[in-house]
């Protein structure tokens, strides 16, 4: 049986001693032993910021924030289905007609350090646009400026001391939770601390997080409450002093609810900001909230406390009902339920999150030119020292990515095992079907479609399989590559080193099985050049998967994958003959690499000055002399290497055409 706590080091780790019930408990210090009924105790969590250096928490101020989205073919939306969309007929006000939709209307606001703060409106109002773009993870289309501490916000250096946690939680499911963080652990933290400290760090989030039991379940076998905290536990290892969550409670029931905003509020009074968008609390849950910031129809109705709300309500003459929970209320208002002309009154009312006067203490919130005095740039020349992308190495980055790699891979279901499976599968049925047709020389046209249909088993199994499991890493990646954790050149080295091996192993079984059921001749340098085209075919097919992944989902995918893999194959000179090909489509044939791919796989098998083959099972064997097929088939056994340079070229160009792709799409995203 795993051990709890074994996987943060290693099982003889003197940081760890199992007590008498067999349960390992750190023997350091009493404060790291699990907690076990109320995961979320602040006195906890602020041991673990302590062993962590601290920055000065920030104060916030965003103004006249825009954001306009492009309707890109949907140039003008019919009001019905604005409708439809939202349930509030409000959100018509954020169209316009010229094929660009308006979706925060000059919002301002205070984001104040030390408080959780939610951002509520009825559905479509715009608050994960609204996160999107406090974050910097929205950058196209947005307008205004948002300032940290009295200075205008730089994304590089603001990116050091925040994270986004998306809605949808991106965690790698395969691993376990304790995996998870040592590997965030290892990418986040100095490399200079060792295991042990490491160990630490993450023993003590996961204790207050109530994790730490889990810490060997996979994160694909987690609660959607202990998703949420693990995605926070993530993040946590840096120790962020500004944090953005969108809709953390959606999906949980109200104790889970609960938990997580609990947590937030502790890890809030440690000195950090953090945001949330929230859909409609119950009232118990708002009041967790220290400040709330309520939108509709991207613009500010109101921007104060918790409890100032029910008072701000009431002096601007729309009391909340008694017994009625006033986010209730402030939704209903926010949706036009109680008449548009409310919201148009609220916004005004709150000056469009200008009117500062419901905060806590109005008048102690210091002004732009307080705050730089107060953080002079001498100050923050310090506190930029930190390196200015990742927290570690490229080099750090790349080996920490491949032992992850290697560590899914291994317990991959579809990517490693099934397609293990479907290679010797394959295999075997290709090569029952064409038993013993390789040495026979009635047989050449059936051994010459069974090459072909290598062809097409070492295309489309592994682009079909890239293109239908890269989209999920994709969203991860996103999140990862936006929280700093590695760049994308380290990703895209491990990615591309972690599977080689895969392919190396499901081809070189694959050819084996079929090469020697089918007969082919017995010759170690024919099977050699067999089997690099059939691994270049591979990776080539696995590159065009890739660049398909990088950027359609996983339908238009599905459909583009195999839709453009034909043309491919019409040019590959099988059918048609290359000879036989019309001039004005000849180019066809030099962007096929399937063309070389057979090319090469003919050259393997009938060049060399193949002797003459048997002709046991008919009276006459028209290709009996491997030339004559050559010569009909019209390719030349001579040009192996050209195929072998011609795939290089491929795999190379297609690869770093997908690595761009990816590039693109990690912005275009934003
Ligand atoms: N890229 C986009 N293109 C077109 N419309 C968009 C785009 N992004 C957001 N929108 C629209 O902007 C509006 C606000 O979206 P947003 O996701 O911010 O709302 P929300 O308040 O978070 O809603 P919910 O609570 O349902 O998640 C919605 O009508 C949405 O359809």
């Amino acid at each position: 049986m795993m051990l709890a706590g074994a996987q943060i080091v290693d099982e003889q780790s003197v940081a760890y001693r199992p007590d008498m019930s067999g349960t390992v408990r750190p023997s350091a210090s009493p404060s790291h032993a699990p907690t076990p009924a109320s995961p979320l105790g602040t006195q906890g969590l602020r041991q673990t910021v302590a062993k962590i250096p601290n920055r000065d928490p920030v104060d916030i101020h965003f103004s006249n924030i825009t954001c306009t989205v492009s309707l890109g073919i949907n140039k003008v939306l019919p009001p019905h289905y604005l409708i439809e969309q939202s349930g509030c007929s409000v959100k018509n006000r954020g169209v316009k007609t010229e094929g660009q939709k308006q979706i925060l209307h000059g919002v301002h606001g205070r984001l104040r350090p030390r408080q959780l703060i939610a951002i509520m409106g009825p559905s479509g109002a715009g608050k994960s646009t609204l996160l999107d773009v406090l974050s910097g993870y929205r950058i196209s289309g947005v307008g205004g400026a948002v300032f940290i501490n009295g200075r205008g916000r730089v994304l590089k250096k603001f990116k050091r001391m925040s994270c986004y946690i998306q809605q949808d939680d991106r965690l790698q499911g395969l691993l376990t939770v304790g995996e998870n963080m040592m590997l965030a652990a290892d990418l986040k933290l100095p490399t200079k601390l060792d295991k042990y400290e490491k160990g630490e760090v993450i023993e003590d989030i996961l204790t207050n997080l109530g994790l730490y039991e889990h810490m060997n379940t996979s994160a694909a076998q987690l609660s959607g409450g202990q998703r949420k905290r693990l995605s926070i536990a993530l993040e946590l290892i840096s120790n962020p002093l500004i944090m953005f969550l969108d809709e953390p409670t959606t999906g949980l029931d109200s104790s889970s609810c609960s938990n997580v905003v609990e947590l937030c509020r502790s890890l809030a009074h440690q000195g950090r900001t953090i945001v949330c968008t929230v859909h409609q609390p119950s009232a118990s849950l708002f009041a967790l909230f220290d400040h709330v910031y309520v939108l509709a129809a991207g613009s500010c109705l109101y921007q104060g406390t918790t409890a100032n709300l029910v008072p701000y309500l009431h002096q601007a003459g729309l009391p909340c009902p008694m017994y009625h929970n006033p986010a209730d209320y402030i939704i209903e208002l926010a949706c036009g339920e109680y008449g548009e002309d409310k919201i148009e009154y609220l916004t005004n009312k709150a000056e469009n999150g200008r009117d500062l006067s419901w905060f806590e203490e109005p008048e102690g919130i210091p002004s732009m030119e307080a705050l730089r005095k107060q953080y002079p740039l001498s100050v923050l020349k310090e506190q930029d020292s930190g390196p200015a992308g990742e927290e570690t190495s490229q080099s750090n980055q790349t080996s920490v990515l491949i032992k992850r790699g290697f560590k899914k891979a291994k317990r991959d279901s579809t990517m490693t095992h099934l397609r293990l499976v479907v290679n010797v599968v394959v295999g075997i049925m290709l090569g029952s079907l064409f038993i013993k047709a390789g040495n026979e020389g009635s047989r050449v046209i059936e051994n010459y479609n069974l090459l072909f249909a290598i062809l097409m088993h070492h295309m489309m199994s592994p682009m079909m399989l890239t293109i239908l499991t890269f989209p999920s890493e994709m969203s991860i990646l996103i999140k990862e590559h936006f929280n700093r954790w590695y760049s994308l050149g380290s990703y895209y080295i491990s990615i591309t080193l972690v599977d080689l091996p895969i392919s190396i192993v499901s081809c070189l079984v694959f050819s084996i099985i079929v090469y020697t059921m089918s007969s082919q001749p017995l010759d170690v340098v024919r099977f050699l050049m067999f089997f690099a085209i059939s691994l270049y075919t591979v990776l080539v097919a696995q590159s065009f998967g890739l660049m398909i992944g990088a950027v359609f989902n996983v339908v238009n995918g599905t459909f583009l994958g195999p839709a453009l893999s034909v043309p491919m194959m019409m040019f590959a000179g099988f059918g048609v003959t290359l000879r036989d090909l019309p001039p004005y489509l000849y180019w066809g044939s030099y962007v096929s690499y399937l063309r070389y791919g057979l090319e090469g796989l003919i050259g393997a098998i009938y060049g060399l000055e193949r002797p003459t083959l048997d002709c046991n099972q008919a009276k006459y064997c028209h290709y009996r002399y491997p030339r004559t097929f050559l010569k009909e088939v019209a390719m030349s056994p001579d040009m192996f290497w050209w195929d072998v340079l011609a795939l290089t070229v491929f795999v190379f160009v297609l690869r770093t055409a997908a690595f761009l792709l990816l590039k693109w799409k990690l912005k275009a995203v934003r």
